[in-house]
């Protein structure tokens, strides 16, 4: 290998400021892929444009805007802290970027710097635990369509996912160590972000078709693409690593849009079912994401915590994200040397 190699570290993207017109542009972008919203071009273009990005932007606005730190959106501003912080620990045979993949920095911008600098060799790390069409397969897709426009192709390498790596098990697990060792919590939940049903049987190229159930309790050659067993196989490593009992913890799916069937169960129905049983203590992860952000703080942290409450739970705590821990940047290197 002659030269240095670019690592392109991709998140999902976040609106450049919390304004309605900058939230209703990322909506736009976002919704229009059709590896999110697949529905034929027609449809998908009459519901964002004339139903989601319309009704949906002023609400997410204001969320965006509780969200909004002085220094701009999280999700950015730990991206921005990775890259450093990856491009220090790798040292100078390497040279780090960070993309969105949605709204800036772009991953064109990425792959071009790369290119100036005559880069032939790149990794491509797109920060999903699991794979979901939605998130990693869209990041494949737009590297693809930017590269394969170039007369020289470089060589490049994906990461698929990294839902059951030792040390992104071990990671997430400190993080939540601290607050079981602090407080004694009666319940642990493990939400993940949703998909619709529908985008899971799509992907089952095997003909071992997701029944959206047991099957998804173990990872087989027939259903490692499935994104709810990827999920399933992280929370069951979590619960070894964290030594809890059965019985004492859940795996939930949270975000749904729209009126289709996501997968299930619903995190909302979780902990709705939790506080009426009684559970007054609930901690929560949020393992399908490496960085704090809606989801997580404001979702989870906040929304999730309100309903808990208000259905007589007493104390919600939200494990914080893998953000710019050390724990992060040593599970980084790893995937780029691995
Ligand atoms: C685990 C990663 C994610 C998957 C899978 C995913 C699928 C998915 N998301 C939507 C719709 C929305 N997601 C929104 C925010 C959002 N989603 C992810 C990650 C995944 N999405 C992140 C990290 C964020 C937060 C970004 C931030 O700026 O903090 C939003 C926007 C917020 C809102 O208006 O509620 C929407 C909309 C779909 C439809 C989908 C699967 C098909
Ligand atoms: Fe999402
Ligand atoms: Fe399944």
């Amino acid at each position: 290998m002659v030269g240095k190699t670019g690592v392109l570290i991709v998140n999902l993207g976040t609106p450049d400021s919390p304004s309605v017109p900058d939230v209703r542009k990322y909506l736009r972008e976002f919704l229009m892929d059709g590896r999110v919203i697949d529905y034929p071009a027609i449809p998908r273009w009459m519901l964002v444009n004339l139903i989601i990005a319309p009704f949906r932007s002023p609400k997410s606005a204001k969320i965006y805007k509780e969200l909004w730190t002085e220094n701009g959106s999280p999700l950015k501003i730990y991206g921005e802290a990775n890259e450093k912080q990856l491009q220090a620990a790798l040292g100078d045979e390497y040279v780090v970027k960070l993309a969105m993949r949605y709204q800036s920095p772009s991953i064109e911008s990425g792959l071009k710097a790369f290119q100036k600098m005559g880069l032939n060799n790149i990794i491509v790390i797109p920060f999903f635990p699991q794979y979901a069409s939605a998130t990693t397969g869209s990041v494949y897709e737009e590297v693809m369509r930017i590269v394969t426009k170039w007369q020289v192709i470089p060589e490049i390498k994906f990461l698929n996912y990294f839902y059951n790596h030792p040390k992104f098990v071990s990671a997430f697990a400190e993080m939540g160590k601290k607050h079981l060792e602090a407080h004694d919590y009666e319940h642990v939940i493990f939400s993940y972000h949703g998909i619709p049903a529908r985008q899971i049987r799509k992907g089952d190229c095997t003909g071992n078709t997701c029944k959206l159930g047991s099957c998804c309790d173990s990872i087989t050659a027939m259903n490692q693409h499935c994104y709810r067993a990827e999920c399933f196989e992280t929370t069951r490593l979590l619960v070894k690593e964290l030594g809890l009992k059965e019985g004492t913890y859940t795996t939930c799916f949270q975000s749904r849009l729209g009126r289709e069937t996501w997968i299930q169960p619903y995190t909302e129905d979780v902990v709705k079912d939790l506080a009426k049983k009684g559970i007054k203590k609930v901690l929560a992860f949020s393992p399908a994401f490496v960085a704090d952000c809606l989801e997580t703080t404001l979702e989870v942290g906040e929304e999730y915590k309100e309903l808990f409450e208000e259905n007589g739970g007493e104390h919600w705590q939200l494990v914080e994200s893998l953000n710019d821990s050390d724990a992060w940047i040593e599970l980084l290197v790893d995937l780029v040397k691995e």
